[in-house]
């Protein structure tokens, strides 16, 4: 479970969001919606020990976050964290396998088994050796969610992860989402997409006036 206790951002003078709190469930898909600029990165790069937020906690699991040394939060960012971002965040001129090795010496896992698994959950069955490059957005989100699938996170934060996809892609992307999540991981969207909100669980709206609000469960089909 994610908790933000009366946290606060601000950059100078300027408030992004004063007094969140909030809770984040496992096995929940969480929407963070708000107009441009409201801050919603800044939020997903504090719970990901990326920024310090200027005031208040974060907690995951019974751990402050916001007060863990640089070792700790090392640790915590290689064990527990996936990121997932709309430039896919992949080693361009690198192969698929080449891409999903890294996340699982990370993991201290080995073989193939896992990645051809994880690459068959995500509809890239036997494309071990193509190359990054030579792929579709559809296809390098894909291989970027099955790099989150062999590192097995506990909390994934994904910023406009299907910002640059059409919408079959934003639907497959949303259902491997929803897998991570089933498997117990807490899952937060930041995103534009009144389509991809809706799939998700709960919302949590960042107001231009630096406030958030619960829009409350959402419709969730599964
Ligand atoms: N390091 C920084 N120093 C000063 N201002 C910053 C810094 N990082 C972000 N900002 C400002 O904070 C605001 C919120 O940025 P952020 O990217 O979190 O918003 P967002 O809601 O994700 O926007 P978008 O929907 O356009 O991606 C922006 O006005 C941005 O310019």
């Amino acid at each position: 479970m994610l908790e933000t206790r009366d946290l606060t951002m601000s950059y100078g003078e300027r408030t992004l969001w004063t007094g969140l709190d909030l809770t984040l469930k496992p096995g929940q898909l969480t929407a963070l919606t708000g107009p441009s600029g409201s801050g919603k990165s800044t939020l997903l790069n504090c719970m990901g020990l990326l920024e310090q937020p200027t005031s208040g906690e974060i907690w995951f699991d019974g751990r402050e976050l916001t007060r863990m040394r640089p070792g700790a939060v090392r640790r915590f960012r290689r064990d527990h964290l996936g990121y997932l971002f709309q430039n896919y965040a992949l080693v361009e001129n690198a192969t698929i396998a080449e891409n999903i090795d890294v996340a699982l010496k990370v993991r201290g896992r080995r073989g193939n088994a896992a990645m051809s698994d994880a690459l068959e959950r995500v509809g890239l069955a036997g494309r071990e050796d193509d190359r990054v490059s030579r792929l579709s957005g559809g296809e390098q989100q894909r291989v970027a969610l099955a790099r989150l699938i062999v590192k097995e996170p506990s909390l994934v934060l994904a910023d406009e992860p299907t910002g640059a996809l059409d919408h079959g892609n934003t639907e497959i992307v949303v259902s491997l989402l929803r897998n991570l999540a089933d498997s117990g991981a807490c899952v937060v969207i930041a995103t534009h997409d009144d389509w991809v909100r809706d799939q998700c669980d709960e919302t949590v709206s960042l107001e231009a006036r630096g406030t958030a609000s619960r829009v409350g469960v959402g419709a969730a089909p599964r």
